[in-house]
């Protein structure tokens, strides 16, 4: 069974793919100290908790964090004695190379939405990945990961307010009731939350009018289906585009 690792910079998902299906995921805090052993112990215990009884021979990587990798490696190395592919490494191909500017290191989370939207929707799209940072991930007609945007995680924004300014508290995303807060929470949360669809809103159409054609917006990441209650922004939300993503490079490479 596959092994596959999307390491992100707040949080590590790890999922266990049966060619068909994921069979179980587990998320953990990234955490560059993390030894091999200890993640190790840990899938151990939380398959043993759902009574899975798998053996890993194969595994694959994507990580934002590029100092976990090596733990992440010890891992695979020294428990299932395999090799993982690691997304952005020369030795993992992917279906169709990124066409950016000379010199220029993607972001491995990207080139994997990238593949998974493109396996599953054809091209002309744009990908929103709402993580540490929310990303925008254009490709082109052939598949090609051509560019995009990055703009700060939701959370990052709430939290940089926090730790800015000394009367702002720390608070919780969610939808207010009205844009015009009567109280500080409610004004920081309207202005995360209805900045956030402008923000959204106005990308997605620049990109499309820069593009001069109809793109597909599919959106990934827990926050996306808050974002779309308020507003038709996405045409599609997909919980698991970046661990599909994972298999289909995976694949690619077995080919
Ligand atoms: N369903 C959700 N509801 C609220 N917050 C969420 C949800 N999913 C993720 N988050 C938060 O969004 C932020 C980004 O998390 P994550 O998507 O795991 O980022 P990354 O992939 O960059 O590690 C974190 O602060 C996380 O706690
Ligand atoms: C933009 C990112 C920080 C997003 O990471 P994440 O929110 O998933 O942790 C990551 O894709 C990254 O480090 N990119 C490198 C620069 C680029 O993609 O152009
Ligand atoms: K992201």
């Amino acid at each position: 069974m596959l092994l596959t690792i999307d390491c992100g910079n707040t949080n590590t998902v790890f999922a266990i793919w049966d060619g068909t299906e994921f069979v179980a995921s587990w998320r953990r805090a990234t955490n560059a100290h993390s030894t091999g052993d200890e993640y190790y112990t840990w899938l151990r215990t939380s398959m043993t908790l759902r009574s899975l009884d798998v053996e890993i021979t194969e595994c694959i990587i994507s990580s934002t964090v590029p100092r976990v990798v090596f733990n992440l490696r010890v891992l695979c190395d020294r428990y299932y004695d395999t090799r993982p592919l690691v997304v952005g490494k020369p030795d993992c191909a992917l279906p169709v190379a990124p066409r950016v500017d000379a010199g220029t290191t993607v972001g491995p989370d990207r080139l994997v939405n990238t593949a998974a939207g493109f396996d599953r929707h054809g091209g002309d799209l744009i990908v929103v990945d709402f993580g540490t940072a929310t990303t925008f991930d254009v490709v082109d007609h052939d598949g090609a990961y051509v560019g995009g945007v990055i703009a700060p995680g939701v959370n990052l924004s709430l939290e940089a307010l926090h730790m800015a300014a000394a009367a702002l508290p720390h608070v919780d995303i969610t939808q207010p009731q009205r844009v015009v807060g009567s109280n500080t929470v409610a004004c920081m949360q309207s202005g995360i939350f209805w900045g956030y669809v402008g923000l959204i809103k106005e990308i997605a159409a620049r990109i499309k009018s820069e593009r001069s054609r109809p793109m597909k917006v599919v959106s990934t990441g827990g926050l996306a289906p808050l974002f779309q209650q308020a507003d038709t922004l996405f045409d599609v939300y997909e919980d698991d585009l970046t661990m599909h993503g994972l298999t289909v490079i995976h694949k690619h490479n077995k080919e």
